[in-house]
């Protein structure tokens, strides 16, 4: 750890000494993590640092070997992503789980379908389309999806951006405590990129902490509060895009310079 950053308050969540192996493979070596409320913390790392291992140990896709997590201060086991899911941890993966063939407002509501009130939902299992497509609507204008104007288009029809802006949105309308966002931008355009990088201020400006994990140096150093730098499976340094440069930061990354002394 280096520089203190604006860290106020108990961290959302907190993770010491995470391991996970796979075989004679360290894919996470005694990692730590700390969240705090209304940040968004960029995770970053060479290829196989292990970004992606840590971030599925946070949001239990993967059980991690050893280690233990916090949420909101109290110990946390997750066993399935369905685990996370229910304690409020939204995660957007890499490969984008989207839909193409369903609209806007299904995706949005993908796995988590709402059913109409009384017998005609508890018996028959009808879904309460209307309340889902308003809920849609009010959460895709929260977020200032503007260009969506209609949430019953098909998602395969949506650009690259427009697809990333309702998976963002959707870790966001259901995400009570944590949104995890790999790669959000990994594919997009400059403008698209941009979008995308607004609704993720937009989440944390709405209270929701946001982890961002990121190749893309420019894009963290524009919306990161801090910098999480994962290096060999560990956490090597947090710093922040105004204790350090972005060379500096890469360098830290590489194993080129030494992390900043613990502060
Ligand atoms: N399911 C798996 N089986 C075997 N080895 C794995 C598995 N998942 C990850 N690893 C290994 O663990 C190490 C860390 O991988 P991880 O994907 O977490 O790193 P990463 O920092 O996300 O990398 P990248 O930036 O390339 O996605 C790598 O050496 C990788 O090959």
């Amino acid at each position: 750890m280096s520089t203190q950053p604006t860290t106020e308050g108990l961290p959302v969540m907190r993770a010491r000494g995470l391991v996970k192996r796979y075989g004679r493979v360290t894919a996470i070596d005694g990692s730590d993590l700390d969240l705090y409320p209304g940040e968004i913390l960029a995770v970053i790392g060479d290829n196989g640092a292990g970004k992606s291992s840590l971030i599925k140990a946070l949001s239990g896709a993967l059980v991690p070997d050893s280690g233990q997590i916090w949420l909101d201060g109290e110990p946390v086991h997750f066993r399935t992503p369905m685990d996370a899911r229910a304690a409020g941890i939204e995660t957007v993966y890499q490969t984008l789980a989207v839909a193409p063939g369903l609209d806007i407002a299904d995706n949005l509501f993908l796995g988590r379908e709402e059913r109409r009130p009384g017998p005609l939902g508890s018996v028959f299992r009808m879904l309460d389309k209307k309340h889902m497509r308003a809920e849609a609507e009010r959460h895709m204008s929260d977020l200032g999806i503007a260009t969506l104007q209609n949430i019953g288009q098909a998602v395969e029809s949506l650009s690259g951006g427009q697809r990333q802006g309702v998976a963002v949105a959707r870790s966001a309308a259901f995400g009570s405590k944590v949104v995890i966002l790999d790669e959000p931008t990994a594919a997009l355009g400059v403008r698209e990129g941009n979008r995308v990088l607004q609704l993720i201020r937009d989440v944390r400006d709405r209270g929701l902490p946001v982890i961002l994990i990121s190749h893309n140096m420019p894009h963290v150093f524009e919306v990161a509060d801090r910098i999480h730098i994962q290096r060999l499976g560990r956490r090597v340094a947090v710093v922040t895009p105004s204790s350090h440069s972005m060379p500096e930061t890469v360098a830290i990354m590489t194993g080129a310079a030494p992390p900043p002394p613990a502060g």
